[in-house]
């Protein structure tokens, strides 16, 4: 059986942030863990590939990583991890570098590396790295759907602003999801939400939607702390009740507009979207 195939539609959802420290990586392993506890077949890549994350919050050791498919060593399932509920992960690899200086060999590894995949997955959550970098862009111009993840500080807000306007901007993507976070409950989380969609209404022609919000919460903190995902460890805390009805709400319908077929057709749409030439210089 290929990866994707099955009754239940592709998901392709990057996690992002203009920000770094908003809790995009938190909110990511949480929601791949969620997802499949409702019955969905989850893959969470870590693409920060200069800073892997996911293996780090979930306390898990690699042996070996995304650079060992790159460099044609080894394929996907091999070096991909099972986390809690089920949910495999693909790990990032410390320290290689940017995506941006992938050779032409290593893209079309990378693509035929998914095409080939035999694992099962009907969703695939993307924790993308902070910052506007083009890699990041990359990623989340592919994916079928994109959370933006934002807090109530001026920084997050000013830095998510910037990153829907460069992805609108220079990767033609037009509609967007915000995921409050950290908030003290949910008029705050709506508050924000109606604070970002009144400054993108006014400047940019995307459609805002709200995904909702998690509230701050010691216990996502102590998960961290303790190298564990909230979502199993401490799954009836207020974050991961709350992190569940976002899962749900994303499994029921599809957040966003496009279809996605495969996952090898999404690393093609990386590729396709530029980033070929600019991999290889
Ligand atoms: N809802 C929440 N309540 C309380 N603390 C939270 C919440 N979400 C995230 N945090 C905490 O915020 C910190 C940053 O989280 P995380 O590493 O997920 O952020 P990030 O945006 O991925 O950062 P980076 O891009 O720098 O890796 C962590 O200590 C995490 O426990």
């Amino acid at each position: 059986m290929g990866a994707g195939s099955g009754s239940v539609p592709m998901k392709v959802i990057a996690v992002t942030s203009g920000k770094g420290g908003v809790g995009k990586t938190s909110v990511a392993v949480n929601l791949a863990i969620s997802m499949a506890k409702l019955g969905r077949r989850v893959i969470l890549f870590d693409a920060d590939l200069s800073l892997a994350n996911v293996d780090v919050a979930l306390g898990l050791r690699p042996r070996f990583d995304i650079s060992h498919v790159l460099d044609g060593e080894k394929s996907l399932e091999d070096v991909m991890l099972e986390g809690p509920s089920g949910v495999r992960i693909i790990p990032a690899a410390s320290g290689i570098g940017a995506l941006s200086r992938l050779s032409e060999q290593q893209q079309a590894g990378l693509i035929s590396a998914f095409s080939e995949m035999s694992v099962p997955v009907d969703t695939l959550v993307v924790d993308t790295a902070a910052g506007l970098d083009s890699s990041v862009l990359r990623f989340s111009s592919a994916c079928q759907d994109i959370i933006v993840v934002v807090c109530d500080e001026p920084t997050s807000i000013t830095d998510a602003y910037a990153m829907i306007k460069v992805l609108n901007q220079d990767c033609g993507v037009k509609s967007f999801n915000l995921l409050s976070n950290m908030v003290e409950n949910e008029a705050h989380g709506k508050n924000l939400f109606a604070k970002m969609d009144k400054v993108v209404g006014r400047f940019l022609d995307v459609k805002l939607s709200y995904l909702g919000a998690v509230p701050r919460d010691h216990q996502m903190r102590r998960a961290i702390r303790e190298q564990v995902a909230v979502s199993h460890t401490y799954p009836f805390c207020m974050s991961a009740r709350a992190i569940t009805r976002l899962a749900e709400k994303i499994g029921g319908e599809p957040i966003g507009e496009s279809a996605v077929s495969g996952l090898g057709f999404f690393f093609e749409r990386i590729v396709d979207s530029g980033v070929g030439a600019e991999l290889s210089t």
